[in-house]
């Protein structure tokens, strides 16, 4: 099975998230007994440490799809059918790049139009998610979402388990087609390097997308956030209702930066317009994956807990010592967040090298 891994950027480096779906995606490839091929394909320009993390994940080819700026989900799923469909037996109007076919040598050896099944796999994003279900749409093939492992268990066949309701519930699943579709839950499997690094040659193919497949076109930008995303994030600091008002987050805001991490927050943070949604933490916001999360004056809502039960340690500011965030956290602080950040800050402060 040759697998092609949609790949997302997180600045200059490949998002941790793609780093996880290309580990998920190497065990799959090959395991059909089938020719094996790990292909990464991105659509944005690859700076330099792209593509060694490519080599060392194992990507054997990495395609460069150009021709469609910003974020278009349609358009970028319209892409990757053009892929497949040179790849594979996939009838897909309009989905060919120009020439119908892909450069000789650009896919790995055996692989090709032979009745060999395929998969497409990106990261369990809102990105990877919207491009592989438009994938889905325009080719008609099954698509497993947010998915913990997958193996293959024959010639068209793909045992998987996935999360379900938010990563409360883990559904055992078998996908039964010629070719499949998957996403990677983002806080469930590990990224692992290669055993062995892949050649990640590159290969530069264009899109052919029409005007309807730009109809929805984003341009992303991520101000205020330093350069980490709320998504990769080695520290988050949350705030929630606790906080009290717009201009609360300041000593958060102060507290992430002195520890090189992001501020992030519950729904109803965003619903009163303190922050924007870009920055919630849950089942309807981001998820999360930091070593530390400071949650602060944050009740711990079940749809809020779906967001960060990937942290690796939690410490919880809170008044009230029976909120489900405290009793869920590693270390809880029972006490007044607008007494203990600030002490916290001063502490930093006072242990900062003058
Ligand atoms: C379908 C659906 C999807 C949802 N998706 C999400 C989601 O993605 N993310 C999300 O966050 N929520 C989500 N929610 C909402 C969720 O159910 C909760 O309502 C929300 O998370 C509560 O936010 P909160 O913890 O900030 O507020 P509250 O539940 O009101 O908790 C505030 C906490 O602050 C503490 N506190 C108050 N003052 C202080 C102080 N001075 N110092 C310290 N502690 C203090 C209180 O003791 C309390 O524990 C969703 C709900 C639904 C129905």
């Amino acid at each position: 099975m040759t697998v092609f891994c949609l790949i997302e950027l997180d600045g200059a480096e490949v998002a941790d998230a793609s780093l996880r779906a290309l580990t998920l995606a190497r065990g799959l490839a090959g395991a059909d007994g089938g020719p094996a091929g790990l292909v990464a394909v991105a659509f944005d320009t690859l700076p330099a440490p792209v593509g060694a993390s490519l080599a060392a994940y194992g990507a054997d080819d990495v395609y460069l799809v150009s021709g469609i700026e910003g974020y278009a989900p349609q358009a970028q799923a319209r892409g990757l059918a053009g892929l497949l469909a040179s790849a594979a037996d996939v009838s897909v109007a309009g989905a060919f790049l120009p020439g119908g076919a892909l450069p000789d040598g650009a896919l790995p050896d055996g692989a090709g139009p032979d009745g060999a099944g395929h998969a497409v796999v990106a990261a369990g994003t809102d990105h990877g998610n919207e491009i592989l279900a438009h994938l889905g749409a325009i080719t008609g093939l099954p698509m497993a979402a947010n998915c913990v492992t997958a193996s293959a268990a024959g010639a068209g066949t793909v045992d998987l388990v996935r999360q379900r309701w938010a990563g409360l519930l883990l559904e055992e699943a078998v996908l039964d087609a010629p070719h499949v579709l998957l996403t990677v839950a983002t806080d469930a499997v590990a990224a692992e390097p290669a055993p062995a690094p892949g050649a990640a040659v590159v290969h530069e193919v264009a899109a052919a997308v029409t005007e309807s497949d730009l109809a929805v076109r984003a341009v992303e930008t991520s101000a205020g956030t330093g350069g980490a995303s709320l998504a990769t994030a080695r520290v988050v600091v949350g705030g929630g209702r606790g906080v009290g008002s717009a201009d609360g987050f300041a000593p958060l805001e102060e507290l992430a930066a002195l520890l090189g991490g992001v501020v992030g927050v519950s729904r109803v943070v965003t619903s009163e317009g303190w922050r924007p949604h870009s920055m919630q933490v849950g089942q309807t916001g981001t998820k999360i994956t930091p070593d530390l999360y400071l949650a602060c004056g944050i009740s711990g809502a079940i749809q809020h807990f779906a967001g960060c039960a990937g942290a690796r340690h939690i410490i919880a500011i809170n008044t009230d010592p029976s909120a489900p965030m405290m009793t869920r956290a590693d270390y809880a602080i029972i006490g007044d967040l607008h007494e203990v950040i600030p002490a916290l800050l001063k502490a930093l402060h006072d242990r900062a090298p003058s």
